[in-house]
């Protein structure tokens, strides 16, 4: 019925084989779990998610379940398969190809990426279903550039959930985290005893912006290190503390590609900086007002209730929207003037190595070495 064409993927669970199966006559993911590997539980819920996404109104965006079966050794579970892998090793490869003057030869659409991740979170959560491991990994794409949400071997049919072992640290929400990052067992029951529960449409969300956020830059918002989760907890306090500055001096100040003395200078320099795949993100400036839009509504730390998957949408859609030739009041003047208002980049947000000049606007120069 399925015959195994070559090996995709050995996740931590299981191994991913493209086949072809006879009886849909198109190519198949086999994705097959070795039962020592995971729990009867773990699996049924796996299952059981599939099941519904999978029903007959599936979504575009979703990587639906076409079968299921079982033998005395593994679980397998055939899905659609996407030609195009993963946007995790999309974007390795994007990333190998450009250099600051050329961009890559592959490119992403960043607004069709956005859109159609938020329309299957949109249709998983209305139908109860909360992913928990939202990242590049486990976007997949087709030959057409479109993108569906896959592996959600984590997902829970609850709004709720006081578990703080799920999903993977990079782009998890702040909450989700036990308050002491100790991983010892008693530590863990005593958590789950005493923790409140999260919304984990919230925590969705906040996963969704720390996707985004990996595309825009090719780097995670906070790389979370298993021995240095102390590290994690001063990086979100210094993020919530001026999330604007903690972006601009980690990930905008390394990408610019020189140095430069007056306001002019530093336009060009940001012009440059253009990301090797920005494919729709016409000048720096939109990456800056799309990273405003992430903060404002996905990448909220401290009140998760705070955060909303409409509001960003809706952002997006505006400031995508804009025809600049007929709203002369959103010119490129106008998208520089946003950014110095709305990032408040300051003296004590400028690197150890720029200094603040008082031009008619801020100005960040170099300092001699
Ligand atoms: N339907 C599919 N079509 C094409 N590639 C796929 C498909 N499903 C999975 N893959 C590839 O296999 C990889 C692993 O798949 P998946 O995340 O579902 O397995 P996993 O065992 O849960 O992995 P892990 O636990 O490491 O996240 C994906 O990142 C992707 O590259």
């Amino acid at each position: 019925m399925y015959k195994k064409l070559r090996l995709i993927q050995s996740g931590t669970f299981g191994t991913v084989y493209k086949a072809w199966s006879t009886e849909h006559n198109c190519y198949v993911a086999l994705k097959i779990t070795p039962k020592y590997k995971t729990s009867e539980a773990s699996i049924q819920n796996e299952y059981d998610v599939m099941k519904v996404l999978s029903s007959h109104n599936s979504h575009p965006n979703i990587c639906s379940m076409l079968d299921f079966y079982t033998d005395d050794s593994y679980y397998v579970m055939v899905l659609e398969y996407c030609e195009c892998g993963d946007l995790y090793d999309f974007l390795d490869i994007a990333k190998s190809q450009g250099t600051p003057s050329s961009s890559s030869l592959i490119q992403i659409d960043m607004q069709k990426i956005i859109k159609q991740l938020y329309s299957a979170i949109s249709f998983a959560h209305s139908l109860g279903i909360a992913h928990r491991d939202i990242k590049p990994e486990n976007v997949l794409l087709t030959i057409n550039g479109d993108v569906k949400l896959a592996d959600w071997g984590h997902a829970i049919q609850s709004t709720k959930s006081n578990d703080f072992q799920i999903g993977t640290d990079n782009y998890r929400a702040p909450e989700t985290f036990s308050s002491c990052f100790d991983n010892s067992c008693f530590r863990r029951r005593l958590d789950q005893l005493q923790a409140p529960l999260y919304n984990t449409y919230k925590a969705d969300y906040w996963s969704l912006g720390a996707t985004i956020f990996y595309l825009m830059f090719g780097d995670c918002l906070f790389r979370v290190s298993k021995s240095k989760k102390s590290q994690h907890l001063r990086n979100l306090k210094e993020f919530e503390k001026n999330p604007f500055a903690f972006i601009y001096e980690k990930y905008v100040v390394p990408r610019l590609p020189c140095g430069y003395n007056d306001e002019e200078d530093l336009h060009m320099s940001l012009q440059q900086t253009r990301q090797y795949f920005w494919q729709d993100l016409p000048d720096i400036y939109d990456v800056f007002h799309l990273c405003k839009i992430m903060v404002d509504t996905l990448l909220i730390v401290s009140n998760a209730e705070e955060r909303s998957m409409e509001a960003f949408i809706n952002q997006v859609d505006f400031a995508w929207n804009k025809d600049t030739s007929i709203d002369s009041s959103f010119n490129y003047q106008s998208k520089i003037n946003l950014f110095w208002e709305q990032w408040s980049i300051s003296a004590e947000s400028t690197p150890a190595n720029f200094q603040l000049k008082n031009f008619e606007k801020p100005c960040l120069v170099q300092e001699s070495k």
